[in-house]
């Protein structure tokens, strides 16, 4: 029994390895737990009185074919350790029904959106900043701004197949950071230039804007509108 279970996990390794989503890595400035502990109990700034009440909900809620690989709810991410309790995503209303558009316009094409990272709690934007080398701050947001994750209408994704689940080929890993996480980068072949550039299309068709140096990276038009929220997935409501 034990001998046929080792064969399985022998011959299934490189599936499972084939269809996660590579992952870059860096060697955090502090220790992840000593910023843990010191980003909890620090404040968001301070913003206007003016914005719009979050109203967060659940992308797969709304639309099951939404695919999710949360890295940051595993080791799998650019810190190696997990920051989230739940992989969960979640923006704000108007936003994640522009996502489930974009998802709807993909199938056409045999494709569907697979999600990284959305709603982002400040406090882990706060870890990403004081944990990653100045040199790189291009591709973490600065807490004292705040992140548009932050404000429910930023999302990091890419694209999958719908009949193999697999997701599809692009130019760099996700947060890998590098040139080649532009998105005018053209050192990629020809099928990841394409593929990363049918999910551009299709979510600047929708409404949001790719950030100049992360290709999977969409804000949602509106996120000015929207406070910086703080709130853990299993609290939100
Ligand atoms: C950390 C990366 N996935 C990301 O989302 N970067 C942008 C700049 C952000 O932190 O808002
Ligand atoms: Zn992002």
């Amino acid at each position: 029994m034990f001998r046929r279970g080792v064969l399985f996990l022998f011959l299934c390794a490189p599936l499972v390895a084939q269809q996660q989503v590579q992952q870059f890595h860096i060697t955090p400035v502090r220790p992840i737990p000593e910023l843990r502990a010191e980003a909890l109990k620090a404040t968001p700034p301070k913003e206007s009185d003016d914005l719009r009440k979050p109203d967060l909900v659940e992308l797969v809620k709304l639309d099951p074919t939404i695919k999710l690989d949360i890295h940051y709810a595993s080791s799998n991410n650019f810190l190696g350790t997990p920051l989230y309790e739940e992989a969960r995503a979640f923006m704000e209303r108007p936003a994640a029904e522009a996502v489930v558009r974009a998802n709807k316009k993909l199938h056409e094409q045999g494709l569907g959106l697979l999600i990284f990272d959305s709603y982002r709690p400040w406090y882990v934007t706060k870890i990403f900043w004081d944990a990653t080398p100045p040199k790189d701050h291009d591709f973490v947001a600065n807490p004292a701004e705040g992140s548009r994750h932050n404000r429910g209408c930023a999302v990091d994704l890419s694209l999958y197949d719908l009949k193999t689940g697999k997701p599809l080929s692009m130019p760099s890993d996700y947060d890998e950071m590098s040139k080649r996480a532009y998105p005018d980068y053209t050192g990629g072949t020809a099928e990841e230039n394409a593929h990363r550039d049918l999910l551009r299309k299709t979510m600047e068709a929708e409404g949001f804007t790719v950030y100049q140096y992360e290709w999977w990276h969409f804000d949602y038009k509106d996120w000015k509108l929207y406070p910086i929220v703080n709130l853990r997935f299993s609290d939100i409501r």
